[in-house]
């Protein structure tokens, strides 16, 4: 096989890393050092994290949909009354084993029904149940933009997905500047395509002076 054979994007396993949001809430915030230790070691990869203590109005946004609900003033005292830890975890299938790990939300039944969980260790009610999952995916989303304002949430590409994305939206014009560059083949390559790039990049905007 000589260089010709080589392809340009190598096979590479489709699986898609999923996002989550954890909470450590103020009843385990002293156990957080050792919850971080377990959530690393079942293989998630923490890619935000922030301690902080939430307002009342921030608590209150937080859980929304369970405004005018009974325990919702009690719900909202005890979110405010210590710090939080907030992390955002990935790896594939994130949402439902995180919340697998911490358990069902009453911490009773979680230690009847899943005595390794979370919930079952740290929790002591209904109310204080030691930490938070996102419910899906798109809740994820949500309550990972509430807490870290400007992340980007989409799952990473892999595999056909990142090649049909580089194929639509890199490929053509990476291949004419690198043939450009085989034409004129300059003291420094990486700069001279680099600034190719910008000057032949497509989606530069058309108008870059302000109107008078
Ligand atoms: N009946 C209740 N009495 C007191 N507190 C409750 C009750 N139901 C829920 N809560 C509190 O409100 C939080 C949000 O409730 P939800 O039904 O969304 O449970 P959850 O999804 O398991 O918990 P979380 O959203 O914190 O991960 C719970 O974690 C718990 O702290």
């Amino acid at each position: 096989m000589d260089d010709t054979d080589v392809p340009l994007f190598p096979e590479a396993p489709a699986v898609t890393v999923e996002q989550t949001l954890a909470i450590i809430k103020p009843d385990a915030i002293h156990f957080a050092d050792e919850i971080v230790e377990e959530i690393k070691s079942r293989g998630f990869t923490i890619t935000q994290k922030r301690r902080l203590r939430l307002s009342p109005e921030q608590a209150t946004d937080f859980y929304a949909e369970h405004y005018g609900k009974m325990f919702f003033p009690s719900l909202i005292a005890f979110m405010h009354s210590d710090d939080i830890l907030v992390l955002v975890l990935a790896k594939p299938g994130a949402v439902q084993e995180w919340r697998e790990m911490i358990g069902p939300t009453h911490p009773n039944k979680a230690r009847q029904l899943s005595p390794e969980s979370l919930r079952a260790r740290y929790g002591t009610d209904q109310t204080r149940n030691a930490v938070h999952g996102s419910d899906s995916y798109f809740g994820a989303e949500r309550e990972i933009r509430f807490m870290f304002p400007g992340t980007v949430t989409e799952p990473v590409y892999g595999g056909q997905l990142a090649r049909d994305y580089l194929q639509a939206k890199v490929n053509p014009v990476l291949v004419q500047g690198l043939t450009q560059l085989c034409k004129q083949k300059p003291e420094d390559p990486v700069t001279w395509l680099a600034e190719w790039l910008l000057q032949n990049n497509p989606n530069k905007p058309l108008v870059e002076e302000p109107l008078t």
